[in-house]
């Protein structure tokens, strides 16, 4: 069976996958820290590879942007490909002044301005989309063992990367530390499909300082946060 996005053969995805939103940055996961990596999707060049870390199956699966592309690809492994936790590695901007560039942000919730929540549940209900927590756990314990500078809390997953109307400072106000475009559509077709996930994310660029990350280092040069997903979440197996 392939689905509609993802052309690998049944078996050819592992349970646990991570999940950049960069197609190249998948790339260079698997060649960097995976043995043995086989590409299973080359669909719309959403690249696709499972391999072995320390000798545990793992895949990493390219998201694309924003919360239409990632809700196909997750939709699509955990329906399609029984796929049991995904994992987003992903960038993000800061909006909290205590948060600065190449700090990890571990998401315990995603907040979101996307019409997800209403399209699903109807008006009135705001639903909160929230981490595993297992693996938020097993993230939080193996980022303080690696004494990585690293914050824990909500983000927000926004539907416009160019949004001037948005008020980052009264985001920042009621806890959020960055912004982001995916995470809130992971939690929730986790939940829906009752699967295990978790977002962490690199602070590529701070929207109040206007510091910033090249784009060669937002494909490439992250490690720690790949580091930190795969040692912590697959502990947890
Ligand atoms: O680096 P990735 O994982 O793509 O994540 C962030 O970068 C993209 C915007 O540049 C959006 O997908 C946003 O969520
Ligand atoms: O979505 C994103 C990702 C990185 N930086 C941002 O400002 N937004």
């Amino acid at each position: 069976m392939m689905s509609t996005h993802i052309e690998a053969k049944p078996g050819e995805i592992a349970e646990t996958v991570l999940m950049p939103g960069d197609p190249l940055r998948a790339k260079f996961i698997a060649e960097t820290y995976f043995e043995n990596p086989v590409r299973y999707n080359t669909v719309r060049n959403a690249f696709g590879y499972t391999g072995t870390y320390h000798g545990q199956r793992v895949s990493v699966q390219a998201s694309g942007m924003g919360i239409p592309s990632i809700s196909i690809y997750a939709t699509e492994l955990m329906r399609d490909y029984g796929v049991q936790n995904l994992i987003r590695v992903g960038t993000a901007g800061a909006v909290s002044q205590d948060v600065h560039v190449r700090d990890i942000v571990i998401g315990q919730a995603a907040s979101t301005d996307s019409g997800i929540i209403q399209s699903t549940f109807g008006a009135g209900i705001y639903y909160a989309p929230i981490a595993d927590y297992n693996l938020l756990s097993a993230a939080v314990s193996t980022a303080q063992e690696k004494q990585l500078k690293f914050h824990v809390g909500n983000v927000f997953a926004e539907d416009r990367f160019y949004n001037d109307e948005i008020d980052n400072e009264k985001l920042a106000d009621y806890g959020i530390m960055a912004v982001e475009m995916e995470m809130a559509a992971l939690y929730m077709l986790a939940a829906k499909y009752k699967r295990h996930a978790l977002g962490i994310l690199t602070i590529s660029d701070h929207i109040l300082t206007g510091e910033a990350t090249t784009a060669q280092e937002r494909q490439t040069g992250f490690g720690q946060m790949i580091e930190l997903a795969l040692d912590s979440v697959l502990q947890t197996l």
